[in-house]
């Protein structure tokens, strides 16, 4: 949510912004409309609320005579008083309702458009000449099948399309990069957290994924009303509801480890081979709470991290300044980082770390204390460290011709000093 105060002062900032987006500009009017007769409404109703406590002492002072007069008074008092809080919610409902559908305010260094207009910010490390090497690249899946690790058909048998067993070596080399990163984070300052993975709506919407995300999540059906996580984001974002949190020492920051759910909703037929697109992953999440002012640079650090996971992992990589248009309802500047996938020859996103500022704090209404002793809004961040679907880029860039794939360097002590994984027969 955006602070009302800010709105008031600079509403072509805030239209701009929704603009940027290809959101409605309009929405912002309908606020400050809401606003206004919000506003009104509660003066109303409290200038005759005054007026019916005053009346109130009247009645006790009145003599016999006065009395029944003053007491029709009261009477009609009361029913304008009742009135007008019925005015008056209405209109915090519709101003409430207006607030929550605004997106945050883009940073302006965030590029214009949409989904294909990014800004390449930088490429990192060499992409492999297969054909130099002499031998056709595998895909992720034949290697996965190959080395008797990826199972999609049993995944289907279970669960349906878009679902898998990761089993054997790939399973240990999925832990393994998880593990990875999580030690990664608590060497950087960020505490391990076991998340919920199902959430009370509240908390959905707090984050901000009910607004033009809603149909990729998944809702338990009626009598329960929770909703299945698409990233532990939520739960980390809602861990600290309603709360006052002391940021005086610096930034608190969790590594988040969960399954992730997400429908796919408006993916048919998109990535339909293998483990790129699924319905149920695992991924390690950074989750920051900062000042306000810290929220630039930190957003920098979580790129950082990202990176320095993708190091470890030896594969080529982009990173991306994402178009405002492609910016999720909360974030202000969104950062993804894309692995070069040789079979597919382009680069997929295996990261994406994103500046909430304050929006997803007003939302859930987390605060720090001031040094002057009042509260103000936290800023939050979020960003990837690992997922399952890394394994797509760690299983096509370092395979060998005989369908075997070199662990890289920083992952073989995770794996118990293992090297290769081989082909193997299912049986094994
Ligand atoms: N359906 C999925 N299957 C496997 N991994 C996923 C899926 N969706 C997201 N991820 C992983 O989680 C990370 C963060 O998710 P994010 O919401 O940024 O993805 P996204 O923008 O929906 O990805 P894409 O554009 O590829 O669908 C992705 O970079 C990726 O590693
Ligand atoms: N929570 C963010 C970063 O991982 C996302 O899912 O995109």
């Amino acid at each position: 949510m955006l602070d009302i105060q800010f709105i008031r002062e600079n509403p072509e900032v805030v239209k701009e912004s929704q603009r940027k987006r290809g959101e409605s500009a309009d929405l912002v009017d309908q606020v400050l409309q809401a606003d206004r007769l919000r506003r009104d409404a509660l003066a109303d109703f409290e200038s005759t609320r005054a007026e019916q406590k005053k009346m109130g002492k009247a009645v006790a002072a009145a003599s016999a005579e006065e009395r029944p007069a003053i007491i029709a008074q009261t009477k009609e008092l009361a029913a304008k008083v009742s009135e007008y809080k019925e005015t008056a919610d209405k209109a915090t409902e519709d101003y409430t309702t207006a607030m929550w559908k605004l997106s945050n305010i883009v940073e302006p260094e965030a590029p214009e458009g949409g989904e294909d207009d990014y800004v390449v910010v930088k490429k990192v490390g060499q992409i492999r000449d297969f054909a130099a090497e002499g031998f056709e690249p595998k895909n992720h899946l034949e290697l996965g099948e190959g080395v008797a690790g990826i199972d999609m058909k049993r995944g289907v048998k279970v669960s349906g399309s878009r679902f898998y067993f990761l089993r054997g070596a790939i399973a240990r080399l999925e832990l393994a990069m998880l593990t990875m990163g999580v030690d990664q984070a608590e060497r950087n300052g960020f505490i391990m957290a076991t998340t919920p993975t199902l959430v009370r709506p509240e908390i959905m919407a707090g984050t901000g994924f009910l607004n033009s995300h809603a149909e990729e999540i998944y809702r338990l059906r009626e009598p329960d009303e929770q909703y299945l996580v698409g990233t532990s984001e939520v739960a980390l974002a809602g861990m600290h509801e309603d709360e006052i949190l002391d940021l005086s020492h610096g930034p608190l920051k969790y590594a988040g480890w969960s399954s992730c759910y997400r429908r796919e909703a408006g993916a048919a037929g998109k990535d339909t081979m293998g483990i790129i697109r699924v319905h149920q992953f695992n991924k390690v999440e950074m989750f920051v709470y900062c000042k306000q002012e810290e929220s630039y640079e930190q957003h920098q650090k979580l790129l950082a991290m990202e990176q320095e996971m993708l190091g470890k992992v030896e594969v080529p990589y982009r990173i991306i300044d994402t178009a405002a248009g492609d910016l999720g309802s909360s974030a202000a500047r969104k950062f993804d980082c894309e692995a070069w996938v040789p079979t597919q020859e382009r680069y997929r996103e295996l990261t994406s770390t994103s500046n909430c500022t304050e929006y997803q704090a007003r939302r859930l209404n987390i605060r720090e204390r001031t040094e002057d002793g009042s509260t103000r809004p936290v800023s939050t961040l979020n960003g990837t460290l690992a997922t399952t679907r890394w394994l797509v880029a760690i299983l096509e860039n370092h395979q060998q011709k005989d369908g075997s794939v070199v662990i890289p360097a920083a992952l073989r002590p995770y794996m118990g000093g293992r090297e290769v994984i081989e082909p193997t027969s299912w049986e094994a």
